[in-house]
């Protein structure tokens, strides 16, 4: 297993207002200026995202991807952008997100030759469960489908995300987090944590959409979190 995270998602205290650059890396300095931040396909990426204000509950401006999703040249874009940054990186897994980043994470793992890891929330995986076979055979199958859990708190709630320890097959995996969107980065936390717990390197976590009230001010272990754009609110 890895050693304990030290991640730690922003409060939403000390949330200040901020630019909006695109495609790039949040929460450390990029190595190098991103190739992608003169993209022209970042645009309509940005333009197809719909903002909702107050929902789900007040004073949240709330960015919606379904409206990109029903725009298959953007969608694609979205994805491919992804594909361009991480393929040749050796990464081996790409662990998505539920539920926005099981839009995006299997795209990306299919086109870069990885294999894809649900993060679930509360109650949807199953544990392995034998009454029959040896006792070797039972408890290898307890262990592959052991299931761990991590509570987070986000923008505008709290929830708890799990993964089958099994699906780190071997320690140090290099693998890639992927959601729509990073608020306070409390779930990416939770995800970095239990995929470490499990004995992955987390490379990266990529998101389509990041909220630059909250950047800079969280921690994800010191991995960088890389976005194609922010939110227009
Ligand atoms: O950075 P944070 O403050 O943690 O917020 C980001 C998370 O919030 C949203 O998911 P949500 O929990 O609303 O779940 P859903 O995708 O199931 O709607 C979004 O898809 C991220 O997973
Ligand atoms: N403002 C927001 N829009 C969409 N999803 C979110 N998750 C957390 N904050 C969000």
């Amino acid at each position: 297993m890895g050693e304990e995270a030290s991640c730690d998602a922003v409060s939403l205290t000390e949330a200040g207002t901020n630019a909006k650059p695109v495609g790039k890396e949040v929460g450390r300095e990029p190595a190098a200026a991103p190739a992608a931040a003169a993209d022209p396909r970042l645009q309509g990426i940005s333009d197809a995202i719909r903002v909702v204000p107050h929902f789900p509950k007040q004073g949240i401006m709330f960015n919606d991807i379904t409206t990109l999703l029903l725009r298959p040249r953007v969608f694609k874009d979205a994805v491919d952008l992804f594909v361009e940054r991480y393929r040749g990186m050796g990464i081996d897994a790409v662990a998505g997100i539920e539920a926005r980043g099981f839009v995006f994470g299997p795209a990306i793992a299919l086109a870069i030759g990885a294999k894809f890891i649900p993060l679930r929330k509360p109650r949807k995986l199953p544990e392995s469960c034998a009454d029959t076979g040896s006792r070797k055979q039972l408890l290898l199958l307890l262990l592959e489908g052991e299931v761990i859990s991590e509570k987070y708190v986000l923008e505008y709630g709290t929830d708890c995300l799990e993964m089958r320890v099994g699906a780190i097959e071997r320690s140090g995996e290099r693998v890639l987090v992927i959601d729509d969107l990073v608020a306070t980065g409390g779930t990416l936390c939770a995800a970095i944590r239990l995929l470490e717990r499990a004995g992955a390197d987390v490379v990266e976590c990529a998101c389509v959409i990041g909220l630059p009230k909250f950047k800079d001010l969280y921690k994800l272990n010191g991995k960088p979190v890389y976005v194609l754009v922010e939110s227009r609110e």
